[in-house]
């Protein structure tokens, strides 16, 4: 089934029931991996707001969310350029932090991220991405610990990722066409 966002033609790429089935999995791992700890997760605003949400609900092990808010795309392209809309809202010395993405594409934004966090002096740094794009990514990132799916490099949307702003509410995933 094809589906129109804007002026752009996709198809479905990951349907909603095999998104929450691997989100259950990363959970089980993270309330393994971080029990007694009270890790803090740090939604990457825009497009982490869906997964964060479906996340959040399966950990089981006392934690704190908060949010930060970066943007560089703009339609399929990436601008390049960084810009923080939203900083940190709170100290993250000697805490457990678990940064979470809806997609990890260049590695700039999480580049960008990381080296903000890292000057707080955390105790740690993880990342938990959705969705991971191995042949675009232009930095090797070690921090980068929980992925849900692999993809091939291509413009996805839907479940919080966006085209042009258009698509977030989609249930499932999409890929251009
Ligand atoms: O690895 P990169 O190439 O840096 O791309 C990944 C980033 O791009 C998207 O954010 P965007 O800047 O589009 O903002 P949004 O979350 O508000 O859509 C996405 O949510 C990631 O944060
Ligand atoms: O493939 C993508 N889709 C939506 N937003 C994005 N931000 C980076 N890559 C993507």
């Amino acid at each position: 089934m094809k589906i129109e966002i804007d002026d752009k033609q996709f198809e479905l790429l990951l349907e909603y029931e095999q998104i929450k089935k691997r989100i259950r999995l990363i959970a089980i791992q993270l309330n393994v991996d971080f029990e007694n700890r009270i890790p803090v997760f740090i939604g990457v605003l825009n497009g982490s707001f869906i997964f964060l949400a479906d996340l959040i609900k399966e950990i089981h092990i006392s934690s704190e969310v908060s949010f930060v808010k970066v943007s560089s795309y703009e339609g399929e392209k990436s601008k390049g350029k960084i810009k923080k809309e939203i900083g940190l809202q709170m100290s993250l010395k000697d805490r457990d932090v678990i940064i979470v993405e809806d997609i990890v594409d260049s590695g700039k934004t999480l580049e960008y991220l990381l080296e903000m966090i890292n000057k707080e002096n955390p105790a740690s740094v993880n990342v938990c991405t959705l969705l991971l794009k191995p042949k675009s990514l232009k930095i090797q990132i070690d921090e980068i610990t929980y992925v849900g799916f692999e993809i091939p490099d291509e413009f996805v949307v839907g479940y919080g990722l966006d085209y042009n702003g258009l698509g977030r509410n989609l249930r499932d995933i999409y890929r251009a066409v």
